[in-house]
């Protein structure tokens, strides 16, 4: 099953919460035709489902706690392999959260070419994360679950891009520029992966 995933060109974009990984991902599958795929937005859809996985999933988002890797990446592997016929290259939002994902992911399914790393200030994902809760609907974008999510982005995810500088594919994009100007930065990476 994972031959399928043999030769796809894997695009990691990690950030902290509200750092603005969605907005680039759009942009970038209207430009490149990417196949996005946010992990939070798998697995809310799992809660939406309202099936029994889907209200344990939704206990753990709530507090902006991790849910278990291997239920994210079988989520992502799944998506993966139905897009694999008709896919230009995989875009994987919000994976890996922490060193281990990103470890059993090239176990299980691949290496990533590239690691778009979007930063922005923790005032500014604090200040983007409220305004986005007024109408996201997401039970997530409170005060106290943005502040539980920011010190884990700190503690757990900061650590992962360490990790892949060490194999040189790391882009540090700089999230406090207006939309398109970040894009523009975005397509020189992706424009360098060709
Ligand atoms: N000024 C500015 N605002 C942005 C930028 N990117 C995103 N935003 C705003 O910040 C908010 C959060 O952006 P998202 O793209 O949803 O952030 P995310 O990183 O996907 O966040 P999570 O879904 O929580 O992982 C949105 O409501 C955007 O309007 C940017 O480059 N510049
Ligand atoms: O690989 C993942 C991705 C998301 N989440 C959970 O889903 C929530 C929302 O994730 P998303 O990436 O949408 O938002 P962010 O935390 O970046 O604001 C997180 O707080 C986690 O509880 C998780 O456990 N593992
Ligand atoms: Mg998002």
């Amino acid at each position: 099953m994972t031959d399928k995933l043999k030769d796809a060109k894997i695009v990691f974009v990690v950030g902290g919460p509200g750092s603005g990984k969605g907005t680039q991902c759009e942009k970038i599958v209207a430009k490149y035709g990417y196949t996005h795929l946010s992990s939070g937005d798998l697995l809310r859809a799992e809660v939406a489902s309202g099936s029994e996985r889907g209200k344990q999933l939704q206990a753990i988002m709530q507090k902006g706690e991790l849910v278990p890797l291997d239920t994210v990446l079988d989520m992502i592997k799944e998506a993966m392999i139905a897009k694999a016929d008709v896919s230009k290259g995989y875009l994987i939002d919000g994976y890996p959260r922490e060193v281990k994902q990103g470890e059993e992911f090239e176990k299980k399914i691949g290496a990533p070419a590239l690691l778009l790393y979007v930063d922005a200030k923790a005032e500014t994902m604090v200040k983007r994360l409220m305004k986005r809760g007024e109408t996201s609907g997401r039970a997530d974008d409170n005060e106290e679950t943005i502040k539980k999510r920011l010190d884990l982005y700190y503690k757990a995810t900061e650590p992962v891009i360490a990790y892949y500088e060490k194999c040189s594919i790391v882009r540090k994009i700089n999230s406090e520029l207006p939309v398109d100007e970040v894009f523009a930065i975005v397509e020189k990476a992706i424009d360098e992966l060709k």
